[in-house]
């Protein structure tokens, strides 16, 4: 009983304090999907994640897991619900990440200077060992230093630049909002329809694909995105068809710089794997005692909130949606994979058919797609689904089946940006 009504009170206060971090200290803060709370910097300089905080000004964290890193040391000021954790380290790899952003910076030099590409960092590592941080942070470091990276993000469970179940990057030009994330505005987004790619393994490794194609050309019309590179964040799915995959992204988007967090198994591994390529750099970094485990329920949590930002915006920039109806004939919904590859009778005796995973299937729009995340297509024709990147989503609300239509949450009025619409196993109880 004393627990619970310990509970209760810290859940109920409030805090309202400051604290003073010398140099290289670190404020770890914690706090649930529910709490938010204000920090601002009082004196000296700080940043989140390598991006800086500017003095003076109060930003706003809800929900989130965070740690403000002083170079010199600072007074930063806390003030909202009391998040569920909050303590200063003195210890942590900071300093071994500046390095390493150091010569990263070096290469995108001779990179500019000789007319070649830069560094295209990829992070690898099991589930929550801070890739996606790292990601943001060299991200942040690199635009600091002048340059203008790609981040790609290829962990289609959560989805930092786009919706859960999508691979995508997006050209970084000012530090990444600390309560905002990735901008939304240019993102080049590819539609896997799943929250794993163990769902359709083929269809990730073709979408990866094409993300490098449009990367490259990119790079080829643009000498100081080339040279910039690119940060590339990676699923934590890192044993058998896991690893594959990883292998895949790697060749795929001719990554050079491979970093590898935690486990010195999967630094061996991948050493192995490419100690014959000498262009190929294999690094080990230490994991921060920072990183915050989460359990599957809070990565459903947090592939909800991801999708309820894209259509409501953050308590910073919100965002109001439309809710629309249109006749069910009206939307052309495809599935990708599911098929029979081939017909049993042109297999020989006793092999099986294997579901073809790039085959598309056009779906009458029926109760199944109730709640389900739709991606639209800016394919000119169905066939081009495949290749085609996304324009955004919808969010189909209910599928009126006497009446042939279809209700659905758009971020914006008026016709859909596309006539295709993909549909995957991404469901959302949004309203
Ligand atoms: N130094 C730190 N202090 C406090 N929280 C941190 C720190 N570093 C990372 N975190 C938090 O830990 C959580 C997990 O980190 P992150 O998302 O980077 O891991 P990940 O390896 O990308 O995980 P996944 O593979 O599941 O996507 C995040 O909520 C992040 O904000």
């Amino acid at each position: 009983m004393d627990d619970l009504d310990d509970h209760e009170e810290n859940a109920q206060k409030e805090i309202d304090e400051c604290h003073a971090l010398k140099k290289h200290q670190e404020l770890r803060i914690e706090c649930s999907s529910t709490e938010s709370f204000l920090i601002r910097l009082d004196e000296g300089t700080a940043e989140i994640f390598g991006a800086e905080l500017h003095r003076g000004v109060s930003i706003n964290v809800a929900g989130q897991k965070l740690a403000v890193f002083t170079w010199q040391g600072c007074k930063i000021h806390v003030k909202g619900k009391k998040p569920e954790s909050m303590y200063i380290v003195s210890e942590t790899p900071m300093i071994s990440y500046m390095n390493a952003h150091t010569i990263l910076n070096n290469k995108r030099k001779a990179a500019l200077d000789s007319g070649k590409r830069g560094p295209h960092c990829i992070f690898l590592g099991p589930t929550d060992c801070g890739k996606s941080t790292m990601s943001r942070m060299f991200c942040n470091w690199a635009v600091r230093s002048g340059w203008e990276p790609m981040v790609v993000d290829l962990d289609v469970g959560q989805g930092s630049i786009s919706a859960p179940g999508c691979v995508a990057a997006t050209p970084i030009e000012s530090p990444v909002d600390i309560e905002e994330g990735y901008p939304l505005e240019m993102p080049l987004v590819y539609f896997l329809g799943h929250a794993t790619p163990s769902d359709n393994p083929e269809l990730y490794k073709f979408l990866v694909d094409r993300l490098a194609g449009l990367l490259q050309r990119r790079a080829e019309a643009d000498p100081k995105a080339a040279a910039s590179g690119l940060i590339i964040n990676t699923l934590g799915w890192i044993e058998g068809l896991g690893y594959e995959l990883q292998i895949h992204s790697i060749l795929s988007l001719k990554a050079d710089n491979i970093f590898v967090l935690e486990q010195d198994r999967l630094y061996s591994q991948v050493s192995a794997e490419f100690k014959d390529k000498k262009e190929v750099e294999v690094i080990k970094l230490i994991k921060s005692g920072g990183v915050v485990k989460r359990e599957k329920e809070d990565r459903r949590q947090s592939r909800e909130q991801r999708i309820h930002d894209y259509f409501y915006g953050t308590a910073s920039n919100p965002l109001v949606p439309v809710t629309q109806t249109a006749r069910a004939d009206q939307l052309m919904v495809y599935r990708i994979g599911g098929g029979p590859r081939a017909p049993s009778s042109t297999l020989p005796i006793g092999a099986q058919s294997v579901a073809d995973p790039l085959r598309l299937t056009n779906l009458p729009a029926s109760a199944e797609l109730s709640q389900s995340l739709l991606a639209v297509s800016h394919a000119p024709s169905a066939d081009q689904i495949l290749s085609t990147n996304i324009a955004g989503f919808i969010l189909v609300k209910d599928v009126d089946a006497a009446r042939g239509t279809v209700t659905y949450l758009s971020p914006s009025p008026g016709n859909l940006p596309g006539r295709y619409l993909v549909t995957g196993s991404i469901r959302s109880s949004l309203n």
